[in-house]
């Protein structure tokens, strides 16, 4: 199968100082991908880099990013940001505090959504609530018109990562997207975002700590230490047959795997 998104040699600088060497590997449609690894390690890093949020100081100064024939790190800032959002969606540790405080979810749908594709308020309404319909979500007529402030952190987060999928983007980033939720609506964030892997067949990173997440979720994992690959092999590889003794370190740092 043709890759969806190839990270090659990439390394990445901050102020001219390497924090990510060397890094390679590839992603298909639909496929989830877990990147593991002690703070500090590069994780946000290697995603924000394809989005061309490095902020300044930030570069990517070898390598290439690959998505659909184009070198991301080389497009002109209009060109990327048409493509991030939309092909490539992200969310982050707190989607919900992302969210305008002072506008409606509704509003911030519709402008997401318009800023995008050619889109009326009205068809952008109809798209939210069928996708809130099949993600469970009660009552999406009043999600639609609520303040972020009127809706529960854990409820914002769900909006937030449906916001980032209305886009059906192609490839998702996901950074940390269940560490600030208590266990059970972490739990339904897992059952969603594999919800619309199979609703949309997009490809997931998924940056995290929690090893239990990653079980969860991911097809394969990428191993990081100080910016550079330690190991990478399918989940089962990796979490049941670790080769490298960094992943074996990071894996007995974890009590108990468990699985959503
Ligand atoms: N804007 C920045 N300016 C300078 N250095 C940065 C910047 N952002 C990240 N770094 C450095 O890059 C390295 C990788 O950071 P990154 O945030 O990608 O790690 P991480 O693995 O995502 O960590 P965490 O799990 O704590 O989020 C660190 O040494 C960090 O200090």
């Amino acid at each position: 199968m043709e890759p969806l998104l190839t990270y090659d040699s990439v390394e990445v600088s901050f102020n001219g100082h390497a924090v990510t060497h060397d890094v390679s590997f590839t992603l298909h449609k639909g496929e989830i991908l877990g990147i593991v690894g002690e703070s500090g390690s590069g994780k946000s890093t290697l995603l924000k880099a394809s989005m061309g949020l490095l902020g300044g100081g930030g570069l990517v100064t070898r390598g290439d990013i690959w998505f659909q024939n184009k070198d991301l790190p080389d497009l002109p800032e209009p060109e990327l940001r048409k493509i991030c959002g939309a092909q490539i969606g992200m969310i982050f540790q707190d989607a919900g505090a992302s969210l305008c405080p002072i506008r409606t979810i509704g509003d911030q749908i519709y402008e997401s959504m318009a800023a995008h594709m050619e889109i009326t308020r009205v068809q952008a309404k109809e798209k939210a609530l069928i996708l809130f319909d099949k993600l469970q979500f009660k009552n999406g007529q009043r999600i639609w018109e609520s303040y972020p402030f009127e809706l529960s952190g854990g409820m914002n987060q769900r909006a937030g990562i449906a916001i980032a999928m209305l886009m059906e983007p192609l490839v998702l980033m996901a950074d940390e997207p269940t560490s600030a939720l208590d266990v059970a609506v972490q739990k339904q964030v897992i059952e969603e975002m594999l919800h619309l892997r199979e609703l949309f067949g997009t490809a997931i990173i998924l940056v995290t700590h929690d090893i239990g997440v990653v079980s969860a979720m991911a097809d394969t994992v990428l191993v990081l230490k100080d910016g550079r690959i330690m190991e990478f092999g399918t989940t089962q590889q990796i979490l049941c047959e670790p080769q490298d003794t960094y992943t074996r370190k990071l894996l007995a740092a974890v009590p108990k795997l468990r699985r959503a």
